[in-house]
This record gives C-alpha cells, structure tokens and sequence, in this order.
C-alpha cells in the first residue's frame, strides 16, 4: 500500500474548451417565453457591459421557429464561446472598478455577479465555473461561502434547493415529490449547526450545500440537473438570528434528542423512497450530530460525513506527503509527532484515520498506534485526567505521565514547545491561535522541515496566515491552508509555496465513485483508497517545492482519478451494483485504464444542445 507510482496519465488539459463535437439534443417540454425562463434552457447571456445591459442570445433561428421564440428576443445571434467571452470581460470589468475596495465587498459582489449569471443560464454559469475554477472556488466556496450565509437573509433572491423544517414532520415523503427534477444523484444536506468556523447559521446555512454542489459539478462532473442541496431547518440556537426580524428559518431552539433524530430519520427515508441510488453527503453538522448520524446511516444508505471522512483523507494524504518533503520514506509515518489542534468532527476524524493507516502500515497491529499524536482543545491538551472526557476523544487523550512534563489541559505552546512536534494541524474553527509565540516554538521542531496546517475555514478562522508561517516558524516550513492564501515571496527569488488542505479534494471523487458504482454504502476501504490516490497523486519534484496538493485547476483531472480509485475499492469489496445500464459484472472486469475512460466518460460538461420540444 502507499506505493508511490507517479501517476501516469497525462493530465486532463484544464477543460474541454470549446468542443467542436456536435452535441446531442436536448428534449425540452416548454415553448416560448417558459423557456427564456428556466435557466436550465436558456440561451441568453444579460450581462452590463460599459453600464448597457445588454442581452446577448444563442438561440440560433431554426430554434426559434421550433420552440416558438421567434420575436421574443432580439434578432442578433451569437454563439457559446462569444457569450462566455462577454460575461468574463464584465467580470473582469467588476473585478477592475472594485479595486481597493474592502475585500468584503468585492467578494460579495463578485458572488452576486456569478449567482445572477446562475438564475438566468446555468449552462454557461457552469462553463465559466469549470473554465475559471481557480479563480471563481474562492467565490462560490469557502471563503466567500461563508460571508454569504452570514449575509443570505439580505441576499436571498430565489430558492436553491429544498427546506424540510421541523414543522414538515411526517409530510416528508410527500413533500420529496415536490422537487422537479426526475432524477437526484447527489444530494448534500446541512442543519447549519456548524457552518465552516462560523457556528450556529441555522437556516442560512444552505450556502454550504448550494457551494458544495457547485464544486460537485465543476469537479466530478455531477449533471447539476441532479443535485439537490438540502437544509433540515430543525431551529437555531443563535440569539442574534432568532432575533433577527429578517431571519428566514423557523423562530425556536434546535430539537434536541429523539425529537431531532426523527426528522434526519424521515428525510434519509423520504430521499431513499424517491431516489435510492441517491449519495447523500452529510455537511458541517455539529459534532454530535456528525457522529451520531454518520454510525446511524452508514451501513443503511449510500451516505457519508464530508466534515469527518473526507477532511481526514485529505489532512492524511498531506500528513503523508510532509514525510516526503523531509525526504523519508513513508513508514516514516510511524514517527512523526503531530499535534492536532481541535477535537471535534474534523479533528477526531483525521486521527482515527491517521491510527488506521499506522496500524496498517505496522501489519494491522493497533498497539501503541498514534502514540505520537497529541490533542488540543478549547481546554488544552486532552488527557485521560479529563473531566467529563468526551468518549470520541479518549483513544487520543495521553495517559498521567505518558509525556513528562506536560500536565492535563497544557497549552498549546507549552505543548509545541516541549513535544517539538513535526507536524501542527488545526481543525479548531479559531483564527489566530497559531500565534506568534506557538508558530516560533514550532521552530525547535524535530523535523528538518517542520509542516503547519492552519484548517480552519473561513479565512479569518484560519489558525494562521501564510505570511506569519514562513515569518514567525522559519523559511523551511511547508504550509497549508483550509481556505487560499497567495503564495509568499521570501526574496532572493524564494516561494513560501501555500497548499490548500480542503477536503475539495476528496469529496467529489467520493461521492462520483460512490454514485457510478451504485455502492449499497460508503466503506472505509473505498475512504482509504481516495486517500491513497490523492497522497500518491504529487510528484517528487512538486514535494521537493513542498507541494502537498493538486492545483485547484487541476481538480477534474485529480476527481477522475480518485472517482476510479473509489470505484475500484466498491469493486473490490463486492458493494458496486451498478450504475445505469453499466452492471457489476461489468465493473468487476474493467481494467484501472476502463474505469477511468468510463468515470470520464461519465463526467458532465456544459455545452449548448439543440432543443428539441418534446409534444
Ligand atoms: N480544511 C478543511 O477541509 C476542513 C476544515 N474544517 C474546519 O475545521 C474547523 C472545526 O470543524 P469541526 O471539527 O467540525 O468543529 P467542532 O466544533 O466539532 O470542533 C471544534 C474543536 O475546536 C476546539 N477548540 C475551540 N477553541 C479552541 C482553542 N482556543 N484552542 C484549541 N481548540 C479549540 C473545540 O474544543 C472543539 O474540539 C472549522 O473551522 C471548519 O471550517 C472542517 C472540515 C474540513
Ligand atoms: C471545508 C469544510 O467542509 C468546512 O470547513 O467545514
Ligand atoms: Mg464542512
């Protein structure tokens, strides 16, 4: 296992560009103005250019006549490519006009440009997303994500998605039947109990979702007529929102207990009734929601927890590649001392996967395995001496004694400075507790090249900056954070190389090789070998430059590749049915090569199809 074969295939260029292959039809059962307004079928690109709204279409004539449009729109055509050049240069035009304006400001009104262009024409909505990855993830994803939903009831403009609230109890199953598409493949779920480090969003949490499934489209490919983001609005414990007069959920604390778990219950079976191949991805639930439904559905539905399972592969494989960049090889694992700064969904979930891959690396035993972690909370270093020890966290909490001179509830400096870790991960939700005197401390590390990741989303909760990393730990640090950072100019020439460790990049290929090999559910194999693909995915030269991950522009290419690893492992464990017309018995006998063309093949992409209306 980890075995470290440079992956081959070449990479998948960034997109398809402008295809020349003509696409096939589309059946369409609206006419006329209907069509102009369903973002879905719509051709026309508004957008203000030098302060004229103007209204670019791509329905070409012969359309037109088809579909009964003929005078509804201005005569001029112009095509896809030409449409999506006018919307990139009134971005770019915004983009210009909004120079040194708060950041706060600029990023609002660059999501509002791209969720205007969503409402209205989600085909090249989705062009532009795949086409600028880079730079629109920041926008549509965290950090921007997370302004949005402390904002949403201001910017709310039409619903995305569903809302089951507590007061649907018992009309789920029907209400299901209220979302139009035929057919759902993914569906990402929030009860905005923990949006990103944020907190308690309750019902506006649902930019989460609506983010998540963007990246889903843009990164695996998931026709986004099948996604559906959800929001189980079950109250809020937020003052401020249930005090807010333009708070949009329901007015009442979060159900508690049995009551709670009653209504994910009738959701998972309401979901499975309509769709039941639909993946259902579990997102930024508070902690003990997070475990308790994830032990609850795992084995009954194709479901996982992002927050936990696909955060712990992705801090694994950077765990992984740190030990690269020191030039050891990977069973080095064993002895590296990490200090994980966090105990809750996202915390525990990387250390019980960091033991599994230790106690695989050492045949399969668990003696001893993660001795060399340590855990850090709100109350210090977590000990068995703890009151009220969290049971989630008692396998990582130091026995009395087990580290001389560090004392339940140490903190986190003391700790840095007398573990002299090799690795400081946080998953704490707080910015700034990488302070000046922790990230210095980190400079007695054992390691020659001392790894800091700082976690936590948004950019504000991020446990430090870049720039105070290469300052305050040293030049010879590899960093990374949850949400992006630029790249450090240290002089002479030198990069300060920043590596976003999001589980972006997992959770697409997870729920892509999920869906495609029609999983009965998600293993912990098939979590371990997307892990595996993405460690192995970077070469020893980008280690060397202390690359840990794929650039964001890369993510099609690096979700294809761990869709055909988890595939592979559903395979392999005789959980893949099938998807479609493609049976297991097909699956058993693909080759690696044939998984991948079949993932690829499978991967949606934005063109204009001719409509064709469908009587
Ligand atoms: N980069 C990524 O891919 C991901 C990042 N995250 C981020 O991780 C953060 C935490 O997420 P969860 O674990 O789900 O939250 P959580 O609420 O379950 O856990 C937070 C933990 O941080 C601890 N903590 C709070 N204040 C602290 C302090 N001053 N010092 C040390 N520890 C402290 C708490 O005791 C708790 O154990 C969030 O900001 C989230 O955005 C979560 C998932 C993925
Ligand atoms: C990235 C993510 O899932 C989080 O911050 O919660
Ligand atoms: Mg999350």
């Amino acid at each position: 296992m980890w075995k470290l074969a440079r992956v081959a295939a070449t990479r998948l260029t960034r997109s398809r560009r402008f295809s020349t292959a003509i696409p096939g039809p589309c059946m369409v059962h609206k006419r006329g103005a209907d069509i102009l307004h369903d973002p879905w079928f719509n051709k026309v690109l508004f957008s203000f250019c030098f302060l004229l709204l103007t209204s670019d279409t791509g329905f070409p004539l012969t359309e037109r006549d088809r579909l009964g449009l003929r005078g509804l729109l201005p005569p001029r055509v112009i095509s896809f490519e030409q449409q999506y050049a006018r919307f990139m240069e009134s971005y770019r035009s915004l983009e210009k006009n909004t120079q040194g304006q708060p950041n706060s400001v600029v990023s609002l009104a660059k999501w509002r440009i791209l969720n205007r262009l969503h409402d209205r024409n989600e085909t090249l909505y989705y062009r532009a997303l795949i086409d600028n990855i880079k730079d629109f993830a920041p926008i549509i994803y965290t950090p921007t994500v997370g302004l949005v939903c402390q904002n949403y009831s201001g910017l709310f403009r039409r619903p995305r998605g569903m809302y089951f609230s507590a007061k649907d109890k018992g009309e789920m199953m029907s209400m299901i039947y209220n979302w139009p598409a035929h057919q759902v493949d993914m569906i990402v779920l929030t009860d905005g109990s923990r949006i990103l480090g944020l907190g308690d969003l309750g019902v506006q949490g649902i930019g989460i979702p609506i983010g998540k499934l963007d990246m889903y489209v843009a990164a695996a490919g998931i026709n986004p007529q099948r996604i559906l983001p959800v929001m189980l609005d079950v109250g809020t414990n937020n003052q401020k929102l249930l005090e807010d007069r333009l708070y949009l959920g329901l007015r009442q604390p979060r159900l508690e207990g049995e009551e709670y778990l009653e209504i994910v219950d009738e959701f998972m079976e309401a979901v499975h009734a309509r769709w039941p191949k639909a993946i259902v991805q579990f997102e930024d639930f508070q902690m003990k929601w997070a475990f308790e439904t994830l032990e609850r559905y795992r084995k009954r539905f194709c479901m996982f927890n992002d927050d936990i399972q696909g955060t712990a592969g992705v801090a694994l494989a950077g765990l992984l590649g740190t030990v690269r960049a020191q030039g050891r090889p990977l069973t080095d694992f064993v002895n590296q001392k990490i200090v994980v700064v966090g105990a809750g969904s996202a915390g525990l979930g990387v250390l019980s996967m960091a033991v599994k891959a230790l106690s695989r690396m050492a045949g399969n035993s668990e003696a001893g395995a993660g001795k060399q972690f340590f855990l850090v909370d709100k109350d210090g270093l977590v000990t068995k001496e703890r009151n009220n020890l969290d049971p989630a966290a008692a396998p990582f909490a130091k026995a009395p004694g087990e580290i001389v001179g560090l004392r339940e509830g140490a903190s986190l400096h003391e700790v840095v400075k007398k573990v002299k870790p090799h690795v400081l991960l946080g998953l704490s939700g707080v910015g700034g507790i990488f302070n000046e005197e922790v990230l210095k401390a980190m400079r007695e590390s054992d390691s020659t090249k001392p790894a800091i990741f700082a976690m936590s989303n948004p950019t504000l909760n991020a446990e430090c900056t870049a720039a105070d990393a290469f300052k305050h730990a040293g030049e010879n640090i590899v960093f990374a954070s949850g949400s992006p950072f630029e790249n450090i100019d240290l002089g002479n020439g030198k990069v300060g190389y920043v590596n976003q460790a999001n589980n972006m990049y997992l959770f697409p290929g997870i729920g892509l090789g999920a869906l495609l090999s029609g999983a009965r559910s998600i293993s912990d194999g098939m979590l371990q070998a997307a892990a595996e693909c993405l460690a192995t995915y970077i070469t020893e030269e980008e280690i060397e430059k202390g690359i840990l991950y794929p650039s964001v522009d890369s993510i099609r290419h690096i979700t294809a590749e761990v869709g055909a690893a988890v595939l592979q492992a559903a395979v392999a464990e005789e959980l893949a049915e099938g998807h479609g017309e493609v049976g297991p018995k097909e699956l058993q006998h693909m080759s690696k090569e044939e998984i991948t063309e079949y993932i690829t093949a499978n991967m949606w992409f934005p063109i204009y199809s001719p409509l064709v209306h469908e009587k």
